[in-house]
Parts: C-alpha cells; structure tokens; sequence
C-alpha cells in the first residue's frame, strides 16, 4: 500500500497518527463526466461522450466502490461497450499490480502496465495521492477520466442509453432527494463505516465508528422488514451501494474489521435482501469471493501480519429469497 507523490510511487500505510487514529478516506481526484452529447457533467471538463469501445474499466474484484461499477455495466448492458481489466487482489508495497492469476486477474489488457500506479502517471506525470480502483480510463485521449465510483454509476446509468438502448433508471428523478440522504448515511456509518472500524488504530477510533455501524444496520433491518428495496417497491443505485457492503460483511468484515456484534446472516430481512441483490440477472457473476477473502486479509498486514486466510463458513447464497411477497 503506497501512494504518488509528483508522480513518484512511495510505499506507506494510511496516516492515522494526526487523526488520533482514525481512518480518513481521501477524496478522488479525476471527476470528468461521460455525458451522451459530451458536453460537461456536474463537475470537471467536457469532451468525454458516450461512445462504444471507448473507455475502459480498471477494477479489482475484492473493491466494494469498484464492484458498483461492475454491477452498472451489466446493469446497463455495458460490457459489449466499456471493456475491462481486473488487478491482482495482493495489494503490498507496489499498489495494485496487474499479475494474472487463475482467479480472474487478467493483468492490463489495454495499456499493458505492471502497475495501477502506472495509470495514473500516464494520466498525469506528477499525480500525488492515493492509486484506487476503480479508474475509469479514456482510449481517445488517453486520460483517466474518473476514479469516483459514485459519479461512474451515474454515468452508466444514463450516458450510454442511446447506444445500448436499455433505459432502465436506478436514480430516478422523483426519488433522487430520499435516495442522496439514505446514501448519505449508508456511506458514513456502512460503506465506509467498516473501514473505520478495521483500519481503526485507537479504541476509541473503533468505538466511534462500530456503534453507528450497527445502530445503521438495525435500522436498515426494520426498513426492510416493511419495504421490499430502501425506496420501497423500486431498485434504485442506493440498494447497489449498500449491497457490495454486505455482500463482503460476513467474509471480511465481521471478523478482518472487527465488524462482529452481529452477523449478515443474523438479521433475517437484510441477509434475504442481499441475496435478492446477489440473485439478480448479471450480478452474481460480478461477485468473486476468491478475490474478496484473500486480498483483505493477505494485503492488510498490519491487521492480519501472518497473512492467513480464514475458512469462513459456507453462506448459501442461491436460498430462495422470499422478498416478492413484499410491497
Ligand atoms: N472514492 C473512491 C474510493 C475507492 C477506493 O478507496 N478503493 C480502494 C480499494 S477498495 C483502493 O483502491 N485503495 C487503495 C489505496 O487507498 O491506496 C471510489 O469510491 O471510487
């Protein structure tokens, strides 16, 4: 785990020493948007439109925010248009790397790097800060055009539908207001919310963030006791975000993040809601467990030194999930 600085690769762990321990996540740099015409988006410059074959995807498979971007493009019926590279899921001294393995790494398909750091640089010869996934890459004019999941999604929810013509909507209009406050909180106390719980290096860090994380999960589960989505009867990108979360909470999180007052599979509406999301046409195949259980626990050394990888018990993911019944 390293970082850029003038475009120079140094290897460092987070800072959590002028936070009193605390982890804080640092914002993306690149914010262009892919917008159908190519006029700008809500932030950065124009000159990115939709087109197909011209952008590619840079994920890993463990990531939570770069699983977002995986499940729009199936979502949307992308990936005939927006091609795709998969890191290797050991993350050390060098970043993310494009080894192959036999798990699903298929190493830099268009650029040919060795590193992720590398995209950057060629992006930018003097980036500084963080190397994450996902980096949304444009052939034409060989930049980055965003390394933000939130704002990929958007555009994969909407930029492409002249090309693919699949219209479906996961940030409708009317609903955008309930939707921006419930992801609000699920970004703080959830999403990353175990991030702060695992990369806590205080007590008191730990105790900060573990509590909300659970009175948030309590709270989701009482909300999906009465409503099938968390906007009631409609999928929206809300449930997609809370959804790489909890789909890594009972292999990763609850134990590698001290993430550990309760399991997924202890509150009955939230674990068939996960797997409603799970069994959903195209998602299942965006969810690589290989990928998620080994990089956690072999590239976080400072959590788990000896690099074990735990057994984890068997959840049975395909187990009817029940929830068409509900409103
Ligand atoms: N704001 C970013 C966060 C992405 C992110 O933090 N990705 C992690 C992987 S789960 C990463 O690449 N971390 C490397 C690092 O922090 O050095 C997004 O949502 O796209």
């Amino acid at each position: 785990m390293g970082l850029l600085v003038d475009g120079i690769w140094h290897d460092t762990w987070y800072d959590t020493k002028s936070t009193g321990g605390a982890f804080k996540r640092s914002a993306a740099q690149f914010r262009n948007w892919i917008t159908a015409d190519g006029s700008a988006g809500p932030s950065g410059r124009d000159g990115f439109k939709a087109e197909s074959g011209r952008y590619h995807l840079y994920v890993s498979l463990a990531c939570p925010w770069a699983h977002r971007t995986l499940i729009f493009r199936e979502l949307k019926d992308l990936s005939a248009h927006i091609s795709v590279s998969v890191v290797n899921p050991d993350m050390l001294d060098k970043g993310w790397t494009f080894e192959k393995d036999d798990h699903g790494a298929t190493g830099d398909t268009l650029l040919g790097k060795e590193f992720a750091h590398q995209i950057y640089t060629t992006a930018d010869p003097k980036y500084s800060g963080r190397v994450t996934v996902p980096i949304l890459w444009d052939k034409q004019q060989n930049t980055v055009v965003s390394n933000e999941s939130s704002e990929i999604i958007r555009m994969f929810n909407a930029a492409f539908d002249g090309i693919t013509g699949n219209t479906l909507d996961f940030w409708p209009e009317e609903l955008r207001e309930p939707i921006e406050t419930v992801n609000e909180r699920i970004y703080h106390q959830v999403n990353n919310g175990v991030y702060k719980c695992g990369f806590a290096t205080s007590q008191d860090a730990y105790d900060t963030a573990v509590h909300p994380l659970f009175d948030t999960l309590d709270w989701l589960e009482d909300l999906l006791s009465q409503h099938r989505y968390l906007m009631g009867n409609r999928v929206t990108e809300a449930d997609w975000r809370l959804f790489t979360t909890l789909v890594r909470f009972d292999p990763v999180y609850h134990l590698h993040f001290k993430c550990n007052k309760k399991r997924l599979i202890d509150y009955p509406n939230l674990w068939a809601y996960t797997r409603e999301l799970y069994q959903w046409p195209g998602v299942a195949q965006t969810v690589n467990f290989d990928h998620i259980v080994r990089h956690y626990h072999y590239s976080h050394d400072t959590i788990n030194p000896h690099r074990i990888l735990p057994v984890n018990p068997v959840l049975e993911w395909d187990l009817p999930h029940g929830r068409d019944q509900m409103v």
